[in-house]
């Protein structure tokens, strides 16, 4: 460990939070900035990873600096190397099943954090342990020590864990008028290495849990976090929706230097639409090169990140597909069409007023993101939670358009089929009132981090239960 774990207690009544994220960019940046929203209480944040997964959290956050915070703790543990095999953009199921040897190698964890904890545990008066819901397996050892409570993160939309955390599929869509009757299936979302290794997770959770933290804000969300709040009701176990994580305001400074939002800066309010499918899809070279005639003949203005799919070390990856692009491809959107390669600014440029829509995968930090931002979405789910969020995001609160329905399978998206999606969300009048809706949706979010919002009550009174 390059830190010691006594940092940042300095008296026995001191509270402290120890957050233990899984190893995957998605996953890893919530529970960043969910410690930045800790930290502004005061509270010391011991942050647990392998020495790559931290480092890799801290380079790609936006919208703050962790370097420069006071009272978080990076603690770089040490594990045995892993080897995960590049992305294979030609695999029938799009989930990324190449970074499994990083996820079964999060196991070596459970050692040092769980001596971690011991030390903790005997120089503050409680330590709260906020933990990934996949990385249940890790903190069980602290089930042995008095002072240690274990909150667990669901790092996925409460819509999506009220259809799954209990099985309750059929019932809801017969029961409850906050359910659609169509909810997609799962098949295709997982593999069946990554279904074994979730249920083995969820079986550590259920033995020790005090309550669940979610990235969401009652004002998205707010029927679907009642409806937890009952099936739990009995056990006593609460949840609370503490988002956005994400910083709702961007500090101008960090705008310099980047390219891309140099170029929206060229252009007129709302008339880009954002394409990015987060860092866990990787698109075959047919796939991309329907996208991009796609977005060339919506004659849209467009920003498209094309990357794949993160690598075990994402030090070492590519994460670029630039030989799949027809030839030429680049001139001929010159000065309509940005392709971007590098890690992308994705919060500031949603929060760039140029930015009007979002193609996406539907990755739960990118609709938080958005929303926050107030931008709509063309959803083209890919795997995981996504399909499901799509429907969140387009039937329930009516702020996007489908690009691919789920129920096609792994059929490709012609580009006939993503230029008409591009020009429904960002050339029409439905498209307009989607944007106003989520422009409203917006400001009522970032409101909600205020004085007296939602978000900051619910934030103050998880702090109060953990800190009491
Ligand atoms: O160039 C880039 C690419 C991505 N991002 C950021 O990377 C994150 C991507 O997260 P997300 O949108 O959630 O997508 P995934 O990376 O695919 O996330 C995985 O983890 C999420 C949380 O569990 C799930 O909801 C997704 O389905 C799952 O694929 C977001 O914060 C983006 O802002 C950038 O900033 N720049």
């Amino acid at each position: 460990m390059a830190n010691q774990p006594s940092h940042g207690i300095t008296k026995q009544a001191q509270v402290v939070v120890v957050m233990v994220p899984f190893p995957a960019q998605g996953h890893l940046n919530q529970l960043l900035h969910l410690s930045r929203l800790i930290l502004s209480y005061n509270i010391p944040v011991h942050y647990v990873g392998a020495t790559t997964h931290n480092l890799q959290a801290k380079k790609r956050v936006h919208g703050w600096d962790p370097d420069a915070a006071a009272n978080i703790h990076f603690l770089d543990m040490e594990i045995p190397p892993f080897h995960c095999p590049p992305p294979n953009p030609s695999a029938k199921i799009k989930f990324p099943s190449h970074l499994q040897p990083a996820f079964n190698a999060s196991s070596h964890l459970a050692a040092p954090v769980s001596k971690l904890l011991r030390a903790l545990s005997c120089k503050a008066r409680k330590v709260i342990v906020i933990h990934d819901s996949l990385m249940g397996s890790v903190i069980q050892e602290a089930r042995l020590l008095p002072n240690v409570e274990s909150y667990i993160f669901r790092s996925v939309s409460a819509f999506f864990v009220s259809l799954n955390a209990w099985g309750l599929e059929g019932k809801i869509a017969k029961d409850n008028e906050f359910f659609p009757r169509d909810i997609p299936s799962l098949e295709g979302c997982y593999t069946a290495e990554f279904s074994d290794f979730l249920a083995s997770q969820f079986i550590n959770n259920q033995k020790f849990n005090s309550g669940c933290v979610y990235n969401t804000c009652k004002l998205v969300e707010g029927a679907y976090m009642d409806f937890l709040e009952k099936q739990t009701a009995k056990e006593g176990i609460k949840h609370w929706a503490l988002g956005p994580f994400n910083p709702v305001t961007i500090p101008e400074r960090s705008k310099t230097k980047r390219f891309c939002l140099d170029w929206l800066d060229k252009h007129a309010r709302n008339s880009v639409i954002y394409v990015s499918f987060g860092t866990t899809t990787t698109l075959d070279d047919e796939q991309i090169k329907e996208l991009a005639k796609g977005l060339r003949e919506s004659k849209q203005n467009f920003v498209w990140v094309l990357r794949d799919a993160d690598e075990g070390d994402v030090f070492n990856g590519k994460g670029r597909r630039a030989e799949a692009l027809p030839e030429g491809y680049e001139d001929s959107v010159d000065g309509t069409g940005l392709v971007v390669r590098d890690w992308a600014p994705q919060l500031e440029i949603l929060a760039h007023p140029a930015t009007g829509g979002f193609m996406s995968h539907c990755g739960w930090n990118s609709c938080m993101e958005s929303i926050t931002m107030g931008v709509p979405i063309a959803a083209w789910p890919m795997h995981s939670d996504q399909p499901r969020n799509t429907v969140l995001i387009t039937e329930i609160l009516k702020i996007g358009v489908v690009v691919k329905k789920w129920a096609l399978g792994d059929e490709i998206v012609t580009s006939k089929i993503v230029e008409s999606a591009v020009k429904r969300l960002m050339a029409s009048t439905e498209g307009d009132e989607m944007r106003k809706r989520a422009e409203e949706m917006g400001e009522s979010v970032r409101g909600s981090v205020a004085e007296g919002g939602v978000s900051r009550m619910e934030m103050e009174s998880f702090i109060a239960h953990i800190t009491c």
